[in-house]
């Protein structure tokens, strides 16, 4: 691999960017960015600066908020294994990619929220990018309630993950579900679901094994879109009951889409969350006769079928979906090995922190489907918006950090594992090529990827606490009063005389 990490001791300097096309989500102008301390300072037609200040010419580019990628799973032990990206070798990805910052998820440690936040805390010290964290809940007692005010409260997470499926590991039932959907609303935090159905999977995969299929393929025969499309209605229709917003994880199918459309329809605050891999591939490589090109492909829910990427990306475009995540969480080919005689033992995961800038514009905008202030939307502010730091992130704004991309329209990705980023061997994505290349990524102020080059170091990354109680969350009481209005009085009987 041809990885080039470079010392990141640059002082912390004045930037400007110049005459560029400064694009936010709802606006685009061609104007400088001044930049100090790490903070955008002025976003103006014309700034003149002093000798001092480092200028970087944007003329005929676009000039953005660095993505923000609302979904990865980093240093993640996972089906036996571990990820092979730590929170060092994967946001060095990110950055070369053009994401300046993400939201991972810390998995309670035997059911402990705080010894999984403090195991989190620590697998993060050798962070060169700003995150912030989401938390996975794994069980249910009046402890794990306790927890999660102190985690939103004190540690700065403002979302909550329940999995409806990995029966007998992490999978929930629904009691607790409605029980973590309560305790989310009280606290102004977020429920996110990871929504296939977990029982009908282990009976599919019982079937395929019995029929005899253990390759890669039977990883998708075993978990069809249908078990998708009940989950997420199911996860719909109790947080509907309960009157609480609702962040679906990794739409892959349209079966979870529609359901996803319908409540929004009906006025449900609803977020669906595509991923890269979803938006971009089919299921048809978990049919490849190499075991290796196979099983790189394996995740959950699964690719699907020719026909749902491009209804996903038709949702996106349209506003059904929300924003774009990428579930980046990486094996190597040894590991995906460990399901080599059983597809149920391929670790689940793809990758894509490094690649879902690129990917999203070529597919996206590049093909005329989006325009680059909703490509903004999309990669950036939505997710600062559902996670409660915007203007902070995802904003080129006076006052906003100095997260920002530069890409360049006229020139050329090509995406190889030979050059990528991550500790990966492997790429979903393997020759992709496509016009508009993230030339230049500016994180906290400092240039960090130029030239082909990234200057980053560990340590230098920050936590970025979340607060609860987002736009998404407006009005939410007032609903709870109209309903608890419109009941009738308890009708009164008379008592019977037998
Ligand atoms: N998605 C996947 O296959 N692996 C990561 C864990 C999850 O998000 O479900
Ligand atoms: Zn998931
Ligand atoms: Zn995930």
């Amino acid at each position: 691999q041809s990885n080039q990490f470079c010392d990141a001791s640059l002082p912390s300097s004045k930037l400007l960017i110049k005459g560029g096309t400064v694009v936010n989500a709802h606006h685009q102008q061609i104007a400088d960015v001044y930049i100090e301390d790490g903070i955008i300072v002025a976003v103006n037609p014309t700034i003149p600066v002093g000798d001092e200040v480092t200028v970087i010419d944007a003329t005929g580019k676009f000039v953005m908020p660095g993505g923000i990628d609302p979904h990865t799973h980093l240093d993640f032990e996972f089906m036996e294994t571990a990820t092979i990206d730590d929170f060092f070798s994967g946001q060095a990805a990110a950055l070369a990619g053009g994401t300046t910052m993400h939201i991972d998820f810390v998995i309670p440690l035997k059911g402990s929220l705080t010894a999984g936040f403090e195991a989190y805390e620590k697998k993060a010290s050798k962070s060169c990018m700003d995150y912030g964290f989401h938390m996975a809940i794994t069980k249910w007692d009046e402890t794990v309630s306790r927890e999660m005010e102190i985690m939103v409260k004190e540690k700065g997470i403002n979302s909550f993950k329940f999995f409806m499926a990995y029966k007998g590991a992490l999978m929930i039932n629904d009691e607790l579900l409605l029980e973590g959907f309560k305790k989310c609303k009280s606290l102004g935090a977020l429920a996110m679901v990871h929504a296939e159905n977990g029982d009908a999977v282990y009976e599919g995969q019982k079937k395929m094994i019995e029929l005899g299929i253990t390759g890669p393929e039977g990883h998708a025969l075993s978990r069809p879109a249908v078990l998708e499309g009940e989950a997420t209605a199911r996860a719909i229709r109790l947080a509907d009951f309960v009157n609480t917003p609702l962040y679906v994880v990794h739409v892959m199918s349209i079966d979870a889409m529609e359901e996803i459309a319908n409540a929004r329809k009906s006025g449900q605050r609803v977020i669906g969350e595509p991923v890269a891999s979803g938006l971009a591939l089919d299921e048809s490589w978990l049919w490849h006769p190499d075991f290796e090109t196979a099983a790189k492909y394996v995740m959950s829910p699964p690719i699907r079928k020719q026909g749902h990427d491009k209804a996903l990306q038709a949702a996106l475009s349209k506003g059904v979906l929300q924003l774009v995540g990428t579930d980046h969480c990486a094996f190597n080919s040894t590991q995906k090995a460990l399901g080599i005689d059983d597809f149920r033992k391929i670790p689940n995961g793809v990758n894509g922190i490094e690649e879902r800038m690129h990917m999203v514009w070529d597919i996206m905008v590049e093909s005329g489907q989006m325009t680059v202030t909703d490509y903004v939307r999309v990669t950036s502010t939505e997710c600062a918006r559902i996670f409660n730091i915007y203007p902070r992130k995802g904003a080129i704004l006076p006052g906003s950090d100095a997260d920002i991309i530069i890409l360049n329209p006229n020139s050329s990705f090509e995406i190889t594992a030979k050059s990528h980023h991550s500790k990966l061997d492997t790429n979903v994505y393997e020759g992709r090529k496509g016009k508009g290349k993230i030339e230049v990524t500016i994180a906290g102020g400092k240039i960090v990827w130029e030239n082909n080059e990234l200057k980053v170091a560990p340590g230098t990354g920050r936590y970025i606490k979340m607060p609860p109680f987002s736009y998404l969350f407006d009005g939410i009481d007032k609903k709870d009063a109209f309903y608890l209005n419109s009941l009738q009085a308890p009708v009164k009987r008379a008592k019977s005389s037998t």
